[in-house]
């Protein structure tokens, strides 16, 4: 059930049972991670000293993430130090550090999960169950406070981080001059893109409460006029919303859209039969309004807004790449 919410995660992740996955969320909030990354090496007693806990719950947390693989112990038993992908995953400041997106399923997710028999008996989000309050909008519940706001951002951030240069380099997207990621949050992608492709000008578009933390134009995708660029890129949005909002915002792309221009989609690509990869199907339980889908699915959808040619990389990352061009004569949208 665990990997439930700790999905997309890195193979680091993957696997985990509930209890072994609450173990790793609570040592990642306490710091155990980063305290140990900073000094190199503790013993048990320098560790719960650091992160305020008792001796004998830091004894049990610290053994149990050495069982787990995320902790070594020095051959006597008495320091401990992190492993290798410890410090490149788990730590605040790791090279792909998922610190963000483990506090989000910790805070967020975790709690949601509890409820997942209302969820299935009711087939609804069960936010008034896990923290007394009903949510119309996912995006603008996540937004109302500023803590909550950060913590969702850095949660988008570090799985962005992480796979945007397999979805950047998916497809050769030189010809594109202009691009516009719809919902692109911190800009992790468009950061990558232009690394790799330096002719490409790309603008971020997102809703207000996140594009304030930068310098991007603000808009929302449903109302506003969309910027006119030669590609589009919507990377884990389309996953979100149902149907209705889909048909909004497709509808929308295509009505800017040019012959030529192309459509770039980010998403875990189910296979045929939906059961694979688990952790999107898992994921599923989690979205109530939105789905996942499979290639031909993603297709068909896109197909009916007049985008064609349609090409499916499986990057092997947490997120696939789908590349589509707009032909004006297959519009329907
Ligand atoms: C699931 S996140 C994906 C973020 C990013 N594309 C990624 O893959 O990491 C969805 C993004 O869509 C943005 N968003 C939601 N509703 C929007 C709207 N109506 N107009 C513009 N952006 C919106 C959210 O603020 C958020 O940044």
């Amino acid at each position: 059930l665990t990997n439930v919410f700790l999905v997309p995660a890195p193979q680091i992740l993957c696997g985990l049972s509930n209890w072994q996955m609450k173990a790793l969320f609570v040592a990642s909030k306490l710091k155990v991670f980063d305290h140990l990354k900073k000094k190199g090496s503790l013993n048990t007693v320098d560790i719960a000293n650091e992160i305020g806990a008792s001796l004998c719950g830091t004894e049990r947390l610290l053994d149990a993430c050495a069982a787990l693989g995320l902790l070594k112990k020095t051959p006597q038993g008495d320091f401990l130090l992190n492993t290798d992908t410890t410090n490149t995953y788990l730590t605040s400041d790791g090279k792909y550090s998922l610190h963000g997106y483990i506090m989000h399923c910790n805070d967020h997710i975790w709690p949601l999960f509890t409820n997942l028999e209302f969820a299935v008996k009711e087939g609804a989000r069960q936010n008034h169950r896990a923290f007394g309050k009903k949510t119309e909008d996912l995006f603008k519940d996540y937004y109302q406070s500023q803590e909550v706001k950060q913590r969702f951002m850095a949660a988008m951030h570090s799985i962005a981080h992480l796979t945007a240069r397999d979805v950047a380099t998916a497809f050769d997207l030189s010809q594109f001059k202009s691009a516009c990621d719809l919902g692109g949050c911190t800009g992790a992608l468009a950061h990558e893109l232009v690394q790799l492709y330096p002719d490409l000008k790309v603008t971020v578009f997102d809703l207000p409460e996140i594009i304030i933390q930068f310098c991007f134009p603000t808009g929302d995708f449903f109302k506003d006029n969309l910027p006119e660029v030669d590609l589009y890129i919507l990377s884990r949005v389309l996953h979100d919303w149902p149907d209705e909002k889909i048909h909004m915002l497709l509808s929308k792309i295509s009505s800017v859209c040019k012959p030529g221009n192309a459509l770039l989609v980010a998403e875990i690509v189910l296979d045929e039969q939906k059961m694979h990869p688990p952790r999107a199907v898992l994921q599923s339980l989690s979205m109530t309004e939105g789905k996942q889908r499979s290639g031909s699915e993603y297709k068909h959808l896109l197909e009916n807004y007049g985008f064609m040619n349609v090409q499916i990389k499986m990057t092997g990352n947490l997120l696939d790449a789908v590349l589509l061009t707009e032909t004006a004569a297959g519009r329907k949208g």
